[in-house]
């Protein structure tokens, strides 16, 4: 399967539960699998014809439980060179989010290999470079479609936050310097796959970094931001993206989904919210019309965080997260 010039399309879903919060500082994004499940996505599922592989919630073997939102950030007992530390430092949990995306992405791996559609229910979004890694191991000419608010793209010198749920495309696309040392923490994330920049878009994007505005700008990574929207409709902007990242509509597409891309008025429960948002038919059209392609290998939703709202808005976020799975696995409205 990994030559990929044979068509994917698998008819057996898996269905991932990725508990992990250690990219970002809020407890409770860790919570979101078990809501999406217990709000009954296994059996929607089904019910669109496909055979649904659940493979539990990950326990993450040998990773020790992120504490409730205190973490060190885990490089004392690492060796880091001095040229580099000041940027790793502030990094926040590196070895416990390389460590955690590295057997998500031998998950995601395996179910692939399998021919199953593999859906990772995160959990912040930092666990892309884990599922990405996955699919790029089993289909390596893949692309992928980003849906955030956010470009997820910061290096280990850009961040202000520390935050890797805010990086996990720099690992991805090897926007940060090489491991100077096998023992340095930037080792840790040697094993992520390789993903080219003119193999990513996104849509969505409304609150991006300035210095991931010059990395987009550099590197000319194909962005569709709510300008783009607002412009041309969500009917054109999924087309000319998939001309972009899939000129031929002949590579498999990973499609990670960040819940914070629609509005808050429709995804309250996320960590960061931003307004001017996806409305939930923008929303769910991109799902539907990636779907129509036929080439979807893998998806992600990510970013649901059922701590941080009340108990109204928890049940729309974990509803709407519920339903851009069924469509993005090929639910219609007639
Ligand atoms: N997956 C997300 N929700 N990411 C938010 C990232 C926010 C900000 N750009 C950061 O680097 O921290
Ligand atoms: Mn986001
Ligand atoms: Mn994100």
């Amino acid at each position: 399967m990994s030559s990929n010039n044979l068509l994917p399309s698998p008819k057996t879903v898996a269905i991932l539960g990725c508990p992990f919060s250690g990219g970002q500082p809020k407890p409770g994004v860790d919570k979101g699998p078990i809501h999406l499940v217990q709000a009954g996505l296994i059996n929607q599922v089904e019910e669109l014809g496909w055979h649904v592989v659940f493979d539990g919630h990950h326990q993450f073997e040998g990773v020790p439980p992120p504490s409730n939102g205190i973490q060190g950030n885990g490089t004392s007992d690492v060796v880091v060179d001095t040229a580099l530390d000041a940027s790793i430092a502030r990094l926040r949990s590196p070895l416990l989010v390389a460590q955690v995306c590295k057997s998500v992405a031998s998950a995601v791996q395996a179910h692939a290999e399998m021919g199953r559609l593999p859906v990772t229910l995160g959990g912040d979004h930092s666990l892309a470079m884990g599922t990405i890694s996955g699919t790029l191991r089993a289909y390596d000419q893949a692309c992928v479609i980003w849906i955030d608010a956010h470009a997820d793209i910061n290096t280990i010198y850009s961040t202000d936050t520390g935050n890797i749920h805010g990086m996990p495309l720099s690992f991805l696309l090897k926007l940060n310097p090489p491991a100077p040392s096998p023992d340095s923490v930037l080792a840790k994330f040697d094993w992520v796959s390789h993903l080219p920049a003119e193999r990513l878009v996104y849509i969505g994007l409304r609150d991006v970094d300035k210095g991931e505005k010059e990395i987009l700008k550099k590197h000319s990574i194909k962005a569709f931001s709510m300008h783009d929207v607002d412009r041309y409709g969500i009917g054109k902007v999924v087309e000319m993206a998939l001309d972009h990242v899939n000129p031929q509509r002949d590579r498999p597409i990973h499609l990670s989904f960040d819940v914070d891309a629609l509005d808050p008025s429709v995804a309250p429960s996320t960590g960061t919210p931003v307004r001017g948002g996806l409305t939930f038919r923008e929303g769910h059209y991109i799902c539907e019309a990636i779907h129509e392609t036929g080439l979807l290998v893998a998806l992600d939703l990510m970013e649901v965080n059922p701590a941080l709202a009340d108990a109204e808005s928890v049940r729309q976020t974990v509803t709407v997260g519920c339903s851009l799975v069924r469509s993005a696995l090929g639910e219609t409205l007639l």
